[in-house]
C-alpha cells in the first residue's frame, strides 16, 4: 500500500494539506486574506447572493489565496537558493508578487459584480 499509486495519492493530499495549513499558520498575508474571505462570504449570506454568485466569489478566493501560497513558496525558494540582496531575485520576488496583484485586482472586479448592484 506505502508505495502503491494509490498511496502515494494518499501521502501527497497529506503533504498538501500540511502544506496549507502551514500557510495558515505562519503566513501573515495568507492570515489576513483568510480573514476577508470570511467577511466577504457573511457579506454574501447576509445579502443571499446567488448560486452562480458563490461560485464566482469561491473561484476568486481561491484565485488569491492559491497565488499567494505559490507566491509564498517563490520567495522562500529564492531565500533558500540566494539568500543575499540579488538584482535577480528581486526580479523573480517582483514577478510572483506582481501575479499576486492581478489575482486580487480581478477578485475586487468580481466583488463589485457581485455586490454593487445588491448595495446601490
Ligand atoms: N534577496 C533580495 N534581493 C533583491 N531584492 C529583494 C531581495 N529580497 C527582497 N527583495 C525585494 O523586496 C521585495 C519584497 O521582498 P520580500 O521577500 O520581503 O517580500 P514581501 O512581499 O515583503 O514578503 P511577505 O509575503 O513575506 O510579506 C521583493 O519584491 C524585491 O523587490
Amino acid at each position: 500500500m506505502k508505495n502503491s499509486f494509490l498511496g502515494k495519492r494518499v501521502r501527497g493530499g497529506k503533504y498538501a494539506i500540511k502544506g496549507a495549513w502551514l500557510l495558515l499558520r505562519h503566513e501573515p498575508s495568507i492570515q489576513v486574506q483568510f480573514i476577508i474571505s470570511v467577511l466577504v462570504c457573511l457579506a454574501g449570506l447576509y445579502f443571499e447572493i446567488s448560486r452562480e454568485e458563490w461560485i464566482f466569489q469561491f473561484l476568486a478566493i481561491g484565485l488569491v489565496m492559491a497565488t499567494e501560497g505559490l507566491n509564498t513558496a517563490v520567495e522562500a525558494m529564492a531565500d533558500f537558493v540566494h539568500p543575499d540582496f540579488h538584482n535577480k531575485i528581486g526580479h523573480i520576488k517582483d514577478i510572483a508578487a506582481g501575479a499576486v496583484f492581478i489575482a486580487a485586482i480581478i477578485a475586487v472586479i468580481i466583488a463589485g459584480f457581485i455586490y454593487f448592484p445588491h448595495i446601490f
